[in-house]
């Protein structure tokens, strides 16, 4: 393979006075040359510092201000509290004053440029001779990247680089990820990322996040204010309780705040600067990492939920006075925190919770496609949720809020869900205490009769879809599957089961991609949290190939909070959550349609959480909880979604462009 590269030479001796003299140099690529990498590079600029404004109204002034003091101060300013401040300049006209500086410029992930440095900015920046000669294009690095990761064996290893990756040089890191997105979603993302937080303890070499402790909580706001980049505007937090389907990691669950994040910039084009990853330090119920030597968190039992709770409420006051902007996702918290830290502080704070209502919203975008695949009709669809914890419940929540929307009573929605859990279906009457968030689903039209098992419930349901969020493997057996094929073939020819085994990673998926093609003959419409691989399989007339659908919320958090920041959302509202996933269903380009997908293939991504990003920043408006001007709105209104598109499309970062 060839790869475009500029030969030049630019030594500081030849050159006196550098932004007079121009370096020699030549250049073997139309696309790197010299005049047009540096007009590339000043339009880069300019665009990249007008798209803080309308996400932090940075003050040009006082940036100029600090940048006169982090050039007079050298690197002291560097390792203060606020160096982050002076960060905003890496794409302006900033230079630094000492050969030092050049050093700490490559050593800045969010200024190191790697080989795309021009020979000016080697140059003016005292860089000549800190890297090597070469001038590369942007493909040849990215291609240098994927080599790297491809001659690893692990996932862990390939996770590791790029994880090395990011902390050297955050824009190349990005370009890889948002150019691979398929190959590199499930290292840096699930999959991986489960396996990542298991051994995050031994793997850890460096800090990405803020780590509050329980024990620290009267220093909140200090801990906050200790981070690196001035006006973060988006945190993922967890208090790592119940990561993916692993259970307690206890402190070692940060790593999901640092996956999902590094999304909300490959899928949705949040700077990286805007975002903070955050765990909440409480403990662990988890022996094993408690008798690991190695485990980085409190070697503490976690508290009792009262304490809990006053903990949270602190934290929540802290980030709202220290970053007034801030959207918080709350991620992986077990589900009776996650349904009551949801409805403490919805209302109050700009906040979501991505696993009941980011998960909800994606399967029920998927879900809007798959019945219109299933032949089934609206009227036929009955539901049966194995799994009723805070996605089964969230999930189930809006699909209620889909049906009621086409027109049946709250109460004839939810009779179309068989919520059932580890005690078989969830009832009234079961004899149990019912945990507070199962009890809008629990039937009460069972004659006292109790089902214990799935199977038994699928045979009195005869549902038309069948949802796993139970973080079990295997509990979609191939009687359970065969069974749902048989209740759907039993209503008409060409009808089409659907099948949403969603729990993650991969081994915690309810069955498999190749076991469901099996066992309904190829006939299923499925969805599982994780990616499976496509199947082909051999028939008589030729190979066939099945393609499966990834139902994960990364079709939906990014989207839901770049619109939520955008349109200045004050909060969250429902709304704003189920327009995500209506608009998500309407994403599909035709080929995708075509190909009978439910969402859209993942090299997508990015447009998809455009078009979820516009639609839920006019639901905000429609919902009076947008802060833009009004004169904005009436302006997009007049030149419709094309400008409100563009808008949007002007102010996500998309490095190395
Ligand atoms: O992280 C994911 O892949 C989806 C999710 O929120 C979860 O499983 O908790
Ligand atoms: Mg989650």
């Amino acid at each position: 393979m060839a790869f475009n590269s500029t030969t030049y030479s630019t030594a500081s001796s030849d050159i006196s006075t550098p932004r007079s003299s121009s370096p020699s140099y030549s250049v073997n690529s139309a696309r790197s040359s010299s005049s047009s990498v540096s007009k590339r590079m000043s339009i880069s600029s300019r665009r990249s510092l007008s798209q803080f404004n309308p996400m932090s109204s940075v003050d040009i002034r006082a940036i100029e201000a600090q940048m006169k003091m982090a050039s007079l101060d050298g690197l002291r300013g560097y390792s203060q509290n606020h160096y982050g401040e002076v960060q905003q300049y890496r794409n302006t006209d900033y230079v630094p004053k000492s050969s030092a500086c050049g050093y700490q410029v490559l050593r800045e992930p969010l200024w190191n440029k790697g080989l795309s440095f021009t020979p000016e900015e080697r140059v003016s920046k005292n860089l000549t001779g800190l890297i090597p000669h070469a001038m590369e294009s942007v493909e040849t690095q990215v291609a240098r990247c994927m080599k790297m990761i491809n001659t690893r064996t692990t996932n862990i290893d390939k996770y590791l680089y790029l994880s090395s990756l990011k902390d050297q040089n955050i824009d190349l890191f990005y370009r890889v990820l948002i150019d691979n997105v398929r190959e590199l979603m499930p290292l840096v993302y699930t999959p991986t990322i489960g396996d990542v937080c298991l051994q995050y303890s031994t793997l850890y070499t460096r800090p990405e996040a803020l780590y509050i402790s329980i024990k620290q909580r009267k220093s909140i706001k200090t801990i906050l204010r200790n981070w690196p980049y001035p006006s973060p505007e988006i945190c993922v937090v967890t208090d790592g309780s119940r990561i993916l389907g692993l259970g307690d990691l206890g402190v070692n669950g940060v790593g999901i705040s640092i996956g999902k994040l590094a999304l909300y910039t490959g899928a949705a084009g949040i700077h990286p600067e805007k975002t903070l990853p955050i765990v909440l330090d409480c403990g662990t119920a988890n022996e094993d990492n408690l008798k690991d030597p190695f485990y980085l968190g409190l070697r503490a039992r976690r508290p009792a939920p009262a304490v809990m709770e006053e903990f949270m409420d602190e934290f929540m006051e802290a980030v709202h006075e220290v970053f007034p902007n801030m959207l918080v996702q709350f991620e992986d918290f077990e589900t009776e925190k996650a349904f009551n830290f949801l409805e403490r502080y919805r209302n109050q704070y700009k906040c979501f919770n991505d696993d009941i209502q980011g998960t909800g919203a994606v399967v029920l975008g998927g879900y809007i496609g798959a019945v219109n695949l299933s032949g089934v009709p609206i009227e036929e669809q009955r539901l049966v949720f194995m799994g009723a914890g805070s996605a089964g419940v969230g999930v189930a929540k809006q699909m209620v809020e889909y049906y009621t929307r086409r027109g049946l009573s709250e109460q004839a929605a939810k009779d179309k869900f068989w919520l059932v859990d580890t005690k078989g279906l969830v009832t009234l009457d079961r004899g149990d205490k019912l945990a507070e968030h199962k009890k809008y689903f629990a039937r009460t039209d069972n004659n006292g009769h109790q089902f214990r098992s799935l199977e038994e419930v699928i045979e009195y349901v005869r549902p038309s879809a069948l949802v796993g969020l139970t973080a079990t493997f295997g509990v979609f057996t191939e009687s359970v599957v065969r069974a749902l094929k048989a209740s759907v073939d039993a209503g008409g020819v060409g009808r089409r089961p659907i099948l949403f085994p969603l729990s993650n990673p991969l081994t915690k998926a309810e069955c498999t991609f190749e076991q469901a093609i099996q066992w309904t003959e190829g006939t299923v419409i499925f969805a599982s949290g994780s990616p499976f691989s496509p199947i082909s399989i051999k028939t008589t007339e030729g190979a066939v190939t099945y393609y499966p659908n990834q139902g994960n919320n990364v079709y939906v958090f990014p989207g839901l909070g770049l619109g939520a920041i955008l349109a200045k959302a004050s909060k969250v509202t429902d709304e704003m959550v189920y327009i995500s996933a209506s608009s998500l269903s309407e994403s599909l380009n035709a080929e995708e349609i075509h190909k009978g997908l439910i969402y859209p293939r993942i090299e997508r991504v990015r447009d998809a959480s455009v078009i979820v990003a516009r639609e839920v920043m006019k639901a905000a408006r429609r919902e009076g909880v947008s802060e833009l001007p009004e004169s904005q709105w009436v302006e997009w209104e007049e030149w419709g979604d094309v400008a409100l598109t563009k808008w949007i499309k002007d102010r996500i970062y998309d490095p190395l462009k």
